[in-house]
């Protein structure tokens, strides 16, 4: 894992994507697709692409993660990136470096969004690293603090267990969530999470900018296996593989900006908030958010925390 994330973090010397899986033909050995039975007929919401249309893969060297391609729909990438960043607002648990602002701490998008000197802009980006939902997490003491939480939010929890049924895990319950905010040049260290109570999956959704995530072993020293990881990707953490150790070690702009294509008939946004959904589909008020994407990724990782 160690030479692994240093070689694809590497800034002198760009690292070869040949070993990276990336799902595609070149990779049919170390892959297997899986098929699913969806009971739900054309129904599907939650701005999801309906399960026909998702490509599931088992990694072979990797049992019990699951990588899914093509989750999403175009609107459905546009709402969550959008609602995800909102909610930062009036979080008590940001990581928003203390020298900013009130206004910035509230609202930190807004605050991001009307700050005409680029350079200020760019340190209040590089302020917001992550924000907690549900349980918060406290990242010294590595536990969840169980009198420090805030309702989870409820969209999100209908997601998660919506995509947790698709894929046959029954009676999750979303308790704890990081939304992690990285741009070009930030890595996240190689670590394994374990402060949750229960084995229940990690569920783990990228948006915007490109990503190398690594999977490794239950020690740092066991190599890993690098995956690439575009917009709408999930990722599921389950079974052998919950508890492994996981890294990002690079951050890259896509060639293709799946949330800014909008050709799809089904959009399945249907149980979303409709000024929202009008914002996001409106390419005046959408600007400011591609120009927030322009160098970065959002995930937010998913955890049921109690048995
Ligand atoms: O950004 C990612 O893909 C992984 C995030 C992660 O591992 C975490 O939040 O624990
Ligand atoms: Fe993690």
């Amino acid at each position: 894992m160690i030479e692994k994330f240093k070689y694809y973090k590497s800034k002198d010397k760009l690292p070869s994507f040949n070993d990276v899986i990336d799902c595609s033909e070149k990779d049919k050995d170390k892959i297997e697709q899986i098929q699913i039975k969806y009971d739900g007929g054309n129904s599907i919401y939650g701005g999801l692409k309906h399960p026909d249309d998702w490509e599931i893969y088992k990694i072979k060297n990797c049992p019990g993660l699951i990588i899914i391609k093509n989750a999403f729909t175009s609107l459905g990438q546009r709402y969550w990136i959008k609602t995800l960043l909102n909610y930062t607002k009036d979080n008590p648990n940001n990581l928003l470096e203390s020298k900013f602002c009130e206004s910035a701490r509230k609202n930190f998008f807004k605050a991001w969004s009307e700050e005409k000197d680029e350079q200020k802009q760019y340190a209040l980006k590089k302020a917001m690293r992550w924000s907690t939902l549900g349980f918060h997490y406290n990242w010294t003491t590595k536990e969840y603090n169980e009198d420090y939480k805030n309702d989870f939010p409820r969209e999100l929890n209908d997601l998660i267990c919506t995509i947790a049924n698709i894929l046959g895990f029954q009676n999750y319950k979303s308790e704890a969530a990081i939304i992690n905010f990285y741009y070009i040049g930030t890595t996240l260290a190689a670590h394994k999470d374990i402060s949750e109570h229960c084995n229940s999956p990690l569920f783990s959704l990228s948006f915007g900018q490109s990503a190398i995530f690594l999977i490794g072993g239950e020690n740092k020293d066991d190599d890993a296996i690098p995956i690439l990881l575009n917009s709408g990707d999930i990722v599921v953490m389950s079974n052998e593989s919950r508890f492994l150790y996981h890294a990002v070690p690079r951050i890259f702009e896509t060639t293709k900006q799946s949330w800014n294509n909008f050709n799809e008939i089904n959009h399945n946004c249907e149980n979303f908030n409709e000024n929202d959904l009008h914002d996001c589909m409106d390419e005046e008020k959408w600007k400011v958010f591609d120009k927030y994407l322009k160098d970065s990724r959002i995930n937010v990782n998913v955890r049921q925390f109690k048995k």
